[in-house]
C-alpha cells in the first residue's frame, strides 16, 4: 500500500489509552509490515512500562499537564505546551509521518498541534463519553473522529458525526477461546477446576475500594466455595488476605496476560473503564461493574448499556461492601444459569474487530487528505 510509509501513534497515561494504541499498532504491522511505526508518550505514564516490551519505538516528549476541563488554565501553560508540541513536531519531521493517530491522554495534545501545523491528517480514537480533554482539544483540528461505542444521542453532541469502530483489542483477546484456554489458565494460577472463579481487576491502576472490599470478604467467599483471582493493579497499595483460607485466593500485582484471567473467570468484578468494558463484552464475560465514582460518571455510562442489555450488574462504589458481596455477588457467582445468560448477553453487545475497523478509517482519512 503506497499510501502509508510512516505512522505516528500518540497516547499515554494509563493502560486505557495505551492498550488500544498497541492493538492498533499490531493491526498496522500485520497489514503493512514495512510501515514505520513511532509512538509518542510522556515521561511518567504507563507507556514506558508497556510500549517498549511490545516491540515499538517509544519517543518521550516533555510532560504537559492539562486541566480536567478546557478552561482558562490552559492559557497559563503555553510555554510548556509549545515546548512539547515542538518536540512532537521534530519527531514527526524526523520520521516523515504521513498521519498522526491519537488515543487520548495528555501527550496526544502536542502531537495534534504539531500535526495540524504541518497539515498532516489527524485521526482521533475516543472511547469515553464525554470525550477526554486531550481528544476534545484534538477535535478542534480534525473531523476524523472514531469512537469505541455507539453513542447515546443525549450524551454526545461533540461525537455526533464520529464513526463507530469499536475498541482495538489485543490479539491475545480477539483470538481468545475462553473455554479452550480455561484448563491451562486455572493450572497457571493454581486454581481448582471444580469451583467457580471470581476474577477481580480494578483497571490498569487498580481500584482501592474494590481491593479492600473483596479482601475483607475473603473468608465469606472462601466458605461459599468461590475462588478468587485478584489483580491488584499496577499502581495500587498491597492489601492483606487471610492466610488460612480453605479455597484458593490468588493475588497478583498486575497481569500482563489478561487472556488467562478472562479464561479463568466465571464472573468478573471490575470498574467500568472503557477498555475493560470493551473486553468483557467482546469475550462474553459476565461482570459486576463498580464504576469509578469521579470523573464525570464516565465509567457508569460505559457500563450501563451492557447492564441494560443483561450482560452485567452495576453497583455504586459506596455500596460495594463485604456485606454486598455476601448478599449479592456470592449468590450470583454460584448461579451457573444466570452467569451463562449474562455472558451471552454481554457477547451480543461486544465486538472484536475494533483494530481492523480503525485501520480502515485511518486509511480512508489518509486517502482523503491526498
Ligand atoms: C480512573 C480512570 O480515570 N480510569 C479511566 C482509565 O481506566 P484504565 O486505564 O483502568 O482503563 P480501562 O479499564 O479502560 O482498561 C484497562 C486496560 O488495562 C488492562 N489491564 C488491567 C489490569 C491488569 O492487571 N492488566 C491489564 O492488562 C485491561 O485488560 C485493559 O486493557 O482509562 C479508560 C479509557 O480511557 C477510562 O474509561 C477510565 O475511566
Amino acid at each position: 500500500m503506497g499510501l502509508l510509509r510512516s505512522v505516528v501513534l500518540a497516547g499515554g497515561g494509563t493502560g486505557g489509552h495505551i492498550y488500544p494504541l498497541l492493538a492498533f499498532a499490531d493491526a498496522l504491522r500485520r497489514h503493512f509490515p514495512e510501515v514505520r511505526i513511532t509512538t509518542l508518550g510522556s515521561p511518567k505514564g504507563m507507556e514506558n512500562e508497556l510500549i517498549p516490551p511490545a516491540g515499538y519505538d517509544l519517543r518521550v516528549i516533555p510532560a504537559f499537564q492539562l486541566p480536567r476541563a478546557i478552561n482558562l488554565n490552559l492559557l497559563r501553560t503555553p510555554d510548556r505546551m509549545y515546548k512539547s508540541a515542538h518536540a512532537a513536531g521534530q519527531i514527526l519531521d524526523e520520521v516523515q509521518a504521513d498521519v498522526v493517530v491519537g488515543f487520548g491522554g495528555y501527550v496526544s495534545v502536542p502531537a495534534y498541534l504539531a500535526a495540524w501545523k504541518r497539515d498532516l491528517p489527524i485521526v482521533i480514537h475516543e472511547v469515553n463519553v464525554p470525550p477526554g480533554v486531550a481528544n476534545r482539544m484534538g477535535m478542534k483540528f480534525t473531523k476524523n473522529v472514531a469512537v469505541g461505542f455507539p453513542q447515546q444521542p443525549q450524551q454526545a453532541e461533540s461525537l455526533r458525526d464520529a464513526r463507530v469502530v469499536g475498541v482495538p483489542l489485543r490479539t491475545s483477546l480477539t483470538h481468545l477461546d475462553r473455554a479452550a484456554l480455561r484448563p491451562e489458565a486455572l493450572y497457571q494460577f493454581g486454581l481448582r477446576p471444580d469451583l467457580p472463579v471470581l476474577f477481580v481487576s480494578g483497571g490498569s491502576s487498580g481500584a482501592r475500594t474494590i481491593n479492600l472490599a473483596v479482601a475483607a470478604a475473603a473468608k465469606r467467599l472462601a466458605h461459599a466455595g468461590i475462588q478468587v483471582l485478584h489483580v491488584q493493579g499496577g499502581r495500587n497499595d498491597p492489601f492483606e488476605v487471610p492466610a488460612d483460607l480453605p479455597v484458593p485466593y490468588v493475588v497478583l500485582p498486575y497481569l500482563s496476560e489478561m487472556q488467562l484471567g478472562y479464561a479463568a473467570a466465571d464472573l468478573m468484578l471490575c470498574r467500568g473503564g472503557a477498555i475493560t468494558v470493551a473486553e468483557t463484552t467482546a469475550l462474553g464475560v459476565p461482570a459486576v461493574y463498580v464504576p469509578y465514582p469521579h470523573s464525570n460518571q464516565e465509567q457508569k455510562r460505559n457500563a450501563l448499556p451492557v447492564v441494560e442489555a443483561g450482560g452485567g450488574v452495576l453497583v455504586d462504589n459506596a455500596d460495594l461492601t463485604p456485606e454486598w458481596i455476601e448478599q449479592h455477588l456470592i449468590p450470583l457467582a454460584r448461579d451457573h444459569q444466570r452467569l451463562y445468560a449474562m455472558g451471552a448477553a454481554a457477547a451480543q453487545y461486544g465486538r472484536r474487530d475494533g483494530d481492523e475497523a480503525l485501520l480502515e478509517f485511518v486509511l480512508e482519512a489518509v486517502a482523503k487528505a491526498r
